[in-house]
C-alpha cells in the first residue's frame, strides 16, 4: 500500500468535519462535585447567591461610619466571623473591633486594619486624617450576583472551578458523559511489561503511555491488548468494537508486510479519512470513521505515537467530549541554539521550554524509534515545511506538552 501524505493543515480540517458528523445522542449525567474534575459541564450553571452574601471586613481591624472630622474612636464591641447577632447603631465617635471576613452592620461603612491605626488600646483608637471612606469592605455581590452565569456549559471543571462551585454551596453538577475509548496495540514481537521478553521481543510502550496520557488529559479508556498480526483474526476481533466512540490503536499501519490493521476495519466497514499526513515523525497516522464511532490509528514508534497524540489526539478528545477549550495554545518563546528542520513537510520538533527558552531534544538529531527522549523534552517546536534553519535568538512559537486550551484555533505553525 502506498500512502499519499494529505496536507497538515487539511488533515486538521478534516478530522474536526468528521467529528461533526457522527450522529451521536449527548448523553448527560448528574455528578457530584466531588467527583467532576475534568468533567465537562452540559449546561450553564448559576449563582445560587450572592458573593460575598453579605458586607464583610476584608481585614482584622475596626469598623467605624466614616465623618471627615473625626479621628478618634471608642471600642464598645468585638464582631468574629459568623457572629450573628444584631449589633447596635454606632454613634459618630464609635466602633467595632472586627474580624476579617465577620458582617459589617449597617451602621459602619469603613473599616481600618489594626495595623494602619495611629494609635490604640484596649478602648480606643486613633486614624490616620487622610483615612479614605469604604475600605475594606467586602460589598455584597460585588462579585457575582444571584442567578448570573457563573460557569458555561463545554466547560472542563479544574480547581479554580470547583472553588467556585463550593462558594455557592452547589454539590451536584450536570455533565457530559465520558466518552469511550478503547486502546489497541498490534505487533506480535510485543510483550507486555510485566511478561517476560526475550532479547528479540521488546516491550509494550505504546499502550500504556496513551492510556496515561489520557489519564492526564482527563479521559478514561479501556485496554483490549495486543491484536495478533492475523488478518482473519483481527477482522473477527475488530467486529465488536463499534460500540466505542474511539479506538485508538497503535503500529500496523505502514507498508510492513505484516501491516493489516486497516483491513480488518476496511473489511468491517471503516470509512477512511486520510491515511498518511505529510508530518514528521508520524506521516503513517490513518483516521477513520467506524460507523458512529472513529478510529486513530497512530504509528507504532512509541515517540511517533505520542507526538501525534500531543498534536491530533488530544483536540479530537476535546471536541468529543463538547468541551469549549479544543485547541492548544501556543506560547512564545527564545530559541537557545540553532537547530535543522526539513523543507517540504511539517515537522513535530520535541524540546525543553525553561524560563521563555526553548532547547530542541538532541539538537533535532533523533529517530522516531527513539523513546527515552519524552522524558526529556515539554514541548513541542512546528515547522511549516518551508523553513530550514531556526536560528539562535530567534523567536518561535511552541506547543508545551500542558498547555492552556482555547475554543479558537491558534496558528502554532512556525
Ligand atoms: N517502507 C516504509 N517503511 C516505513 C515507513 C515508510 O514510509 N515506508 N514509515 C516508517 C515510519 S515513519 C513509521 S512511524 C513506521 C510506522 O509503522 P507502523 O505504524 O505500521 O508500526 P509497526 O510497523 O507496527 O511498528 C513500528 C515500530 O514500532 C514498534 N512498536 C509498535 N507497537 C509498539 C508498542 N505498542 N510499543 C512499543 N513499540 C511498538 C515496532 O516494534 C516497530 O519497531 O513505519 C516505518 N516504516
Ligand atoms: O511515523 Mo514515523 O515515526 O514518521 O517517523
Amino acid at each position: 500500500m502506498k500512502l499519499n501524505y494529505l496536507d497538515f493543515e487539511e488533515a486538521f480540517e478534516k478530522t474536526f468535519n468528521t467529528i461533526d458528523s457522527l450522529k451521536k445522542i449527548k448523553k448527560i449525567e448528574i455528578i457530584s462535585i466531588f467527583e467532576s474534575l475534568n468533567r465537562v459541564l452540559s449546561k450553564d450553571i448559576k449563582a445560587n447567591k450572592n458573593l460575598p452574601s453579605f458586607n464583610n471586613s476584608a481585614m482584622d481591624g475596626y469598623a467605624f461610619k466614616y465623618n471627615k472630622d473625626i479621628f478618634e474612636f471608642n471600642i464598645i464591641d468585638t464582631i468574629f466571623a459568623g457572629d450573628k447577632k444584631d449589633f447596635k447603631e454606632l454613634k459618630d465617635n464609635e466602633c467595632y473591633k472586627i474580624m476579617t471576613g465577620a458582617k459589617v452592620p449597617e451602621c459602619a461603612d469603613s473599616i481600618i486594619a489594626f495595623e494602619k491605626t495611629v494609635a490604640f488600646d484596649e478602648n480606643k483608637i486613633r486614624i490616620p486624617k487622610d483615612y479614605k471612606k469604604y475600605t475594606n469592605i467586602r460589598l455584597k455581590g460585588e462579585e457575582i450576583k444571584k442567578d448570573e452565569t457563573i460557569l458555561k456549559k463545554g466547560q472542563k471543571i479544574n480547581s479554580s472551578h470547583l472553588a467556585l462551585l463550593a462558594s455557592q454551596g452547589i454539590t451536584m453538577i450536570e455533565v457530559y458523559s465520558n466518552i469511550e475509548i478503547a486502546i489497541i496495540s498490534t505487533g506480535n514481537e510485543l510483550k507486555e511489561p510485566w511478561e517476560k521478553a526475550s532479547e528479540d521481543e521488546i516491550y509494550n510502550v505504546n499502550a500504556l503511555a496513551i492510556l496515561s496520557f489520557l489519564k492526564e488529559n482527563g479521559f478514561t479508556s479501556k485496554y483490549l491488548g495486543v491484536i495478533p498480526d492475523d488478518l482473519e483474526k483481527q477482522i473477527e476481533y475488530v467486529k465488536d468494537l463499534k460500540s466505542f466512540d474511539l479506538i485508538i490503536t497503535s503500529g500496523g499501519i505502514s507498508m510492513g508486510e505484516a501491516d493489516f490493521l486497516a483491513k480488518a476495519f476496511l473489511e468491517n466497514g471503516l470509512e477512511i479519512i486520510y491515511h498518511g499526513v505529510n508530518i514528521k515523525p508520524g506521516r503513517a497516522m490513518l483516521f477513520g470513521k467506524f460507523e458512529n464511532s472513529l478510529l486513530l490509528s497512530l504509528p507504532g514508534n512509541p515517540l511517533a505515537a505520542i507526538i501525534n497524540a500531543y498534536i491530533f489526539l488530544r483536540p479530537i478528545l476535546n471536541k468529543m467530549q463538547n468541551s469549549d477549550e479544543i485547541y492548544q495554545d501556543y506560547i512564545k518563546v527564545k530559541n537557545k541554539e540553532e537547530f535543522f528542520v526539513k523543507e517540504g513537510r511539517v515537522e513535530a520538533v520535541l524540546g525543553k521550554v525553561q524560563n521563555g527558552e526553548f532547547f530542541a531534544t538532541k539538537n533535532n538529531k533523533y529517530g522516531s524509534g527513539m523513546i527515552s527522549l519524552l522524558k526529556d523534552s515539554n514541548a513541542l517546536f512546528i515547522s511549516s515545511g518551508n523553513i530550514h534553519n531556526i536560528k539562535k535568538e530567534e523567536e518561535i512559537k511552541v506547543i508545551e506538552f500542558n498547555c492552556n486550551f482555547s475554543s479558537k484555533k491558534s496558528n502554532f505553525i512556525n
